[in-house]
């Protein structure tokens, strides 16, 4: 069942098309990726999915609980409820609040219902709050972070604070997870670690994942599906395979800088 719909999608800074008559769609419990050069689009493609900017034309729908929505005007945080959740390329955590609180804080951003349980402080406000505190750490269980509950996130390495914003995203139940590169920055041994991360969490909470990221390896090791991405026009999709041995993607990407 196809979840995002996006249909000839358009954005235009002045004179620069920096996303061109885009169509593509995203399944039910599948693991795209999207590539391309430097400039070609895709935190742009990110940006307009999830309500950061609006389109200059074309249509983003969602199959949504409520049935089939489209997303292009709505704001960032009504995309966010229809089950649509991303990372950010530069981390995005409350640096001075511990992991716990960074995931808590995105849980009840969602179930923002209870407002006078909270205020009055009744005691289904207690029960809802451990409950809660119990679910964030079952999910920081998953990626290891459960002996850092405690720890300031500014104080946690940076593939661990890459790692919490995973977290965040997650904390939210969306139904569609973007990541926007995820391995930036990391040592090898960290991109293998979240190259098992993220087919695990893939499985385990049945979403789809769009990625946006630079490390081939990552890419190749994890997505179903590849589009590729240059000057804003999609010049490719297909699976890994057939994405590795694509003339055009070979001489602009693959081939080149990475
Ligand atoms: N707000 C903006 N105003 C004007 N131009 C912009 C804006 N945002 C992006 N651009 C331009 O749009 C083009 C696409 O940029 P974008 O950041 O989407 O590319 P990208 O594929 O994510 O690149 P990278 O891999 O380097 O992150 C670039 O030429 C960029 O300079």
């Amino acid at each position: 069942m196809t979840l995002l719909d996006i249909k000839e999608l358009t954005k235009s800074f002045g004179g620069l098309t920096a996303v061109s008559n885009v169509s593509m769609h995203l399944d039910d419990n599948e693991l795209v990726a999207l590539i391309g050069p430097n400039g070609a689009g895709k935190t742009t493609l990110f940006n307009l999915l999830t309500g950061v900017i609006v389109p200059s034309e074309g249509t983003i729908s969602m199959q949504t609980d409520a049935g089939l929505q489209v997303l292009n005007k709505m704001k960032p945080y009504k995309v966010a409820q229809t089950g649509l959740a991303r990372t950010f390329q530069n981390i995005r955590l409350f640096k001075d609040l511990s992991v716990l609180d960074n995931v808590l804080i995105a849980m009840t951003a969602k179930n923002n219902e209870g407002f006078f349980e909270s205020i009055f402080r009744l005691p289904s406000f207690y029960r809802k709050e451990a409950a809660l505190r119990q679910e964030a750490i079952e999910l920081l269980k998953i990626f290891q972070m459960e002996n850092q509950i405690d720890n300031l996130a500014k104080n946690l390495p940076y593939g661990a604070q890459r790692r919490l914003e995973i977290v965040r995203a997650l904390a939210t139940k969306p139904k569609i997870l973007f990541l926007d590169e995820p391995a930036a920055g990391m040592n090898p041994e960290e991109t293998a670690d979240l190259t098992r991360l993220i087919r695990k969490i893939q499985k385990e909470f049945h979403i789809t994942v769009l990625l946006i990221e630079h490390d081939m390896s990552l890419v190749m090791n994890v997505a179903e599906r590849v589009y590729v991405l240059e000057y804003g026009k999609l010049i490719a999709e297909g699976t890994p395979d057939e994405i590795q041995k694509n003339e055009r993607v070979i001489k602009s990407y693959l081939g080149g800088e990475s």
